[in-house]
């Protein structure tokens, strides 16, 4: 008993123990929730040197102490401790200065404090202009907030639409890219964003610029006005109509680097080197060959042109690994390459400006602009590629054509401190025959070269800033060749542009180029006369105009590696239509439209270039050619075109000749109905002569050639009612799944023979037969034997 009550005292004290550590666990948490609340208007941020000074919740802080986040940067202090006093805010800070946790940590601790849990929906949403940021984010956020009971979740396109819808009702923090959380929006009956707190625009200039404009300005539509927003980037918009957009009036202005003495990061040294567009190619490919242990990544303008240097490259084999990352790629593919790059060390990753903002790959040595940027904005991201972090160190080299050199000046007033060097000629080495001998092999190469010319050409033509990016500038022959091809692709719209050069010495103004059609398709001529295939012998390219006064570009090796690399933004090329006014692509590409290309005007096509239409012959067995009559010309009209017809089509003539062989098809024809009708009387005769044949002396008909079994009783007579005649063969339609008629024929069932004690029931009449009922009726058994047996020796 006593053991019993020991027992049971114990288990007591167990189940005391446990409810209390519950109670306790609550209360210390509404008690830890209470005393951070208090803190956050007393918090000065001079003070704060460690995450612990911050009033955070200890599974933050742990979050951050185990993924060695211990010392916060500037914008983390100050955009943190703003954002917990619930202050919508725009952060503006240098690349790489740890912008995420700035915006992540608030969003934990505004959750925690309000003990929001999966029931309460979705509470905060975070949108990053590309994939792979939104990827990052999210890796960051799972990171330091391990310990919270939050669900999180990516959505991105590329992905399962499928299983992230069913799935959306259980998020509370969204991390996404605009246009599919546009989707979601529309489409996803679980999505509900009524109860949201926070929403953060990382990259914040991106997301609100022209390429997402409607997108965006359809998803903050649909977002409750009470909520907190929070916008960073290191180029931050402080546009008035961006801000109320996005119903922000008063928003805190944070920005930690505002005095400082540049906009780029300390430890990124910027140079620039001024080189002709025939020489760029050369210079990349021995700046790689000189930096085969770096991790280095290009930049260029367009997808086309990084598929074509890569490609290249990977064929030349430089010695280093090579990665491209660009929009056009499928989304596996996308991954796999941004996780390769960050893997990786000793690698290039060429890239477009899909891999410019927000991407943190480890320990980037080297950020080649090999274009110049769009802008000074564009720039910033690209260079802040490197350098990252609190102890990053990095280098940032920006080639640009003659004309383009005035950027440097929008560049340093912008305080980006960038100095000019110049290259040194004996290092240069350019695989230029070794590239033209390839694109001679590679048809596939030679056609990726095209296009990359194309895509350049058309990407300087579109630029806004016509004051640096000047197409009537550019020396396309020169650019072709350098690109391997021999025979520059012809483009149309700059031979428009030569050929208005020539008649008209009017000035060439912008609004020129601007009417220009630059439809997606590329007017590549495909006549480059065959490639000879010459010594593949590397050609040095010689600098004679190596300013003395440029400091020289070392083209040092150096055993300090790392890698990594990412992803593409999409953007909506703006176009010009006059100097002030930019519209976006959807617009532009309605008035660029071209006509719709039809079949007749393929043909009409084919035909003004008079080729000679093949003529199809068919041969026997024996190989002796089989002659259609009904292909062969008739008039002497067609006989002379035919024998005249050197390609192309003369209308008029074909006409003519049509009209005569249609004389004699309507000949033909006319014979061929004679003949029809001559033949079906034919067959109407002897139809008749072999039904009079049919007929006996007797003038009856016979059915068969059998002998007469008329004299044979009625079967019907004999068989039962129930029984089907043996000559009635019923045919039934039945309907199938398909609809279709089945005709089935339907066979009898086994006549029975119905007798009655050995007589046939239809035999017998009526009456008797009610009297046989009768008698048999009042029989005994036995008795009935027996008449039956009597009336069957009677018969
Ligand atoms: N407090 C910190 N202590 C140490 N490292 C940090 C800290 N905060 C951020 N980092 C690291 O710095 C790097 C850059 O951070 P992050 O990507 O957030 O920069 P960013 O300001 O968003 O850059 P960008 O403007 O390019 O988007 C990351 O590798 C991150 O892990």
């Amino acid at each position: 008993m006593r053991e019993t009550k020991n027992k049971t005292n114990n288990t007591s004290r167990k189940k005391i123990k446990l409810f209390k550590a519950k109670k306790k666990k609550g209360v210390d948490e509404d008690a830890a929730i209470q005393y951070l609340k208090l803190q956050y208007d007393k918090i000065t941020i001079d003070e704060i040197k460690t995450f612990k000074d911050l009033p955070l919740s200890q599974k933050t802080l742990k979050g951050l102490k185990d993924n060695n986040y211990k010392i916060p940067t500037e914008i983390q202090k100050q955009a943190i401790v703003f954002a917990l006093q619930r202050k919508d805010i725009l952060g503006a800070a240098k690349t790489g200065s740890g912008k995420t946790l700035a915006f992540l940590v608030p969003i934990l601790e505004n959750l925690f404090c309000k003990k929001w849990t999966r029931l309460d929906g979705l509470g905060a949403l975070v949108i990053s202009p590309t994939r792979e940021l939104a990827y990052q984010i999210y890796d960051t956020l799972r990171k330091i907030g391990f310990l919270h009971d939050f669900s999180a979740g990516l959505i991105i396109g590329g992905q399962n639409l499928k299983f992230e819808r069913k799935r959306m009702d259980q998020l509370n923090i969204l991390i996404c890219t605009p246009g599919r959380l546009l989707q979601h929006m529309d489409e996803n009956p679980l999505f509900d964003c009524s109860n949201l707190q926070v929403l953060v625009l990382d990259e914040a200039d991106r997301c609100l610029d022209l390429g997402f404009e409607a997108t965006m300005n359809a998803i903050i539509e649909n977002l409750p006005s009470e909520r907190q927003t929070l916008l960073f980037s290191a180029t931050q918009t402080k546009s008035v109509k961006d801000l109320a957009r996005l119903s922000l009036s008063f928003p805190t202005y944070v920005a930690p680097h505002e005095q400082a003495t540049a906009v780029t990061p300390d430890h990124l040294q910027q140079s620039y080197i001024v080189c002709e567009i025939d020489e760029k190619l050369g210079i990349l490919w021995s700046f790689i060959k000189n930096h085969l242990k770096q991790k280095i990544i290009v930049f260029m303008s367009t997808c086309k042109q990084v598929k074509y240097i890569y490609e290249l490259f990977c064929k030349l084999r430089p010695g280093i690994s090579l990665l491209a990352l660009y929009g056009t790629l499928h989304q596996e593919k996308r991954e796999k390459i941004y996780q390769d790059f960050c893997r990786k060390s000793n690698v290039v990753l060429f890239a477009t400006d899909l891999a410019s903002r927000g991407l943190d790959f480890p320990r980037v040595n080297w950020v080649v602009q090999m274009d110049c940027p769009e802008d000074v904005e564009t720039y910033i991201h690209r260079a802040g590629r490197t350098a990252r972090g609190i102890f990053g160190k990095g280098e940032g080299l920006l080639m640009l054509l003659p004309h383009e050199e005035s950027i440097v000046k929008d560049l340093i007033n912008r305080k980006i401190p960038i100095k000019k060097i110049s290259v040194d000629p004996s290092k240069v080495i350019a695989p230029q025959r070794k590239i033209e001998a390839l694109l001679s092999e590679f048809t596939d190469l030679k056609q990726t070269a095209q296009r990359a010319f194309m895509s350049y050409v058309k990407s300087i033509a579109i630029m806004k800033n016509k004051a640096i990016f000047d197409v009537k500038k550019i020396n396309t022959d020169a650019f072709a060749r350098s690109l391997g091809l021999i025979v520059p692709p012809r483009i149309k719209f700059l031979h428009k542009l030569q050929n208005y050069n020539k008649n008209a010495s009017a000035n060439m103004d912008d609004s020129f180029i601007e009417k220009l059609n630059f439809g997606s398709n590329t007017d590549v001529d495909n006549n480059d006369t065959a490639v000879e295939f010459l010594d593949s012998k590397v050609i040095e390219i010689k600098h004679d105009t190596v300013s003395k006064n440029n400091i020289k570009l070392d083209f040092h090796e150096d055993d300090n590696s790392d890698d990594e690399e990412f992803l593409k933004v999409k953007r909506k090329p703006s176009k010009i239509i006059d100097n002030n006014v930019i519209v976006d692509n959807e617009s532009t590409s309605k008035m660029n439209k071209k006509k719709p290309l039809t079949k007749a005007a393929i043909a009409k096509k084919i035909l003004k270039k008079k080729i000679k239409v093949n003529t199809k012959v068919k041969f026997t067995d024996d190989g002796e050619a089989i002659e259609d009559d009904k292909r062969k010309m008739k008039s002497e009209l067609a006989k002379q075109y035919e024998k005249e017809n050197v390609g192309g089509i003369d209308i008029e003539k074909a006409k003519a000749v049509l009209r005569e062989e249609d004389k004699f098809d309507k000949i033909k024809f006319r014979e061929k109905v004679k003949a029809k009708h001559k033949e079906q009387k034919r067959k109407l005769k002897n139809k008749k002569k072999d039904e009079e044949g049919q007929k006996d002396e007797f003038g009856s008909e016979s059915d068969s050639d059998g002998p007469d079994l008329s004299w044979l009783p009625d079967p019907d007579k004999i068989y039962s009612k129930n029984s089907v005649s043996s000559d009635s063969k019923e045919s039934l339609c039945i309907e199938d799944d398909n609809d279709e008629a089945i005709e089935m024929t339907h066979k009898p069932s086994k006549r029975k023979l119905i007798v009655s004690k050995g007589i046939s029931q239809e035999s017998v009449k009526p009456s008797k037969k009610k009297k046989i009922e009768d008698i048999s009726a009042s029989l005994s058994m036995n008795e009935a034997e027996a008449l039956a047996i009597q009336l069957l020796k009677y018969k």
